[in-house]
């Protein structure tokens, strides 16, 4: 569903990433861990067209997409939720799902929204709250479900757990995968949280000095070190 061939990309003279390759099956979960500063939010950037990259290609389902900028990709399936989220605080929950709804046209209907809520029942029970005044974690999930409005086939996630408390985490790590199944939602997830990732992912890459230092299932990494080794824990 995602290829991505050696890609070379920064800011300004500084290279961030040298060289990233990385295949994402249809219907996959993939978890790519780094530390602080590795470059998992520049990989982001790069998948949903946000940062040019200055070398190297990016294909979804065959088609060559590495040019295209940002709403391009979005008509190609590509849907991102962005480090720190990005809701509008002073819009109430069905007004960020609407807008989600817009930023995709007209070929979403009621029951995409529905079918949205059905995913997150924290917020099926507040559609008129405004979001500046829920949780972190609950504008974690709005963020998600605005994300999912636009049908997407292929997710990126941006530090999904960045300033959540471990029990939601857990359950928005439960929520993604119960999407994932309910939809065959191709998934890539950047994070340094160790726990999340093994609870959703079916598989891993480690991301450190630019490139793919490690890869394989959860159990895996954690078994042969090298996630103690990588992100120190
Ligand atoms: N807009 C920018 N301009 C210049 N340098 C940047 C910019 N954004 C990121 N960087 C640098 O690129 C490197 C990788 O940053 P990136 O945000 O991709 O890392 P990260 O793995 O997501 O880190 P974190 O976990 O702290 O969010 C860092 O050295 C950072 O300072």
């Amino acid at each position: 569903m995602l290829e991505v061939t050696d890609v070379v990309a920064g800011y300004g003279r500084g290279v961030v990433l040298q060289g990233v390759s990385l295949s994402v099956a249809d219907g996959e979960i993939l978890g790519v861990l780094g530390r602080n500063g590795m470059g998992k939010s520049t990989l982001i950037r790069v998948l949903a067209g946000l940062l040019r990259p200055r070398g190297g290609r990016l294909r979804v389902a065959g088609v060559d997409l590495t040019k295209a900028p940002a709403h391009v990709r979005s008509r190609h399936g590509i849907a991102v939720v962005p480090q720190g989220r990005g809701v509008f605080g002073d819009l109430s929950v069905t007004e960020n799902l609407r807008l989600g709804r817009l930023a995709a046209g007209t070929r979403v209907t009621e029951d995409r929204h529905r079918q949205v809520l059905e995913y997150f029942p924290r917020l099926a029970e507040r559609p008129r709250q405004r979001a500046g005044t829920m949780s972190g974690g609950e504008q974690q999930m709005l963020a998600i479900a605005r994300a999912l409005m636009a049908e997407p086939r292929i997710l990126l996630l941006d530090e999904p757990s960045d300033g959540i408390m471990p029990v939601l985490v857990r359950q928005i790590a439960d929520h993604l995968r119960a999407i994932n199944r309910a939809e065959g939602l191709t998934t890539v997830v950047v994070e340094q949280n160790v726990p999340m990732v093994a609870r959703m992912a079916s598989r891993c890459l480690i991301l450190e000095g630019g490139t793919i230092v490690a890869g394989g299932t959860p159990d895996e990494l954690a078994a042969s070190g090298e996630i103690e080794r990588h992100l120190g824990v």
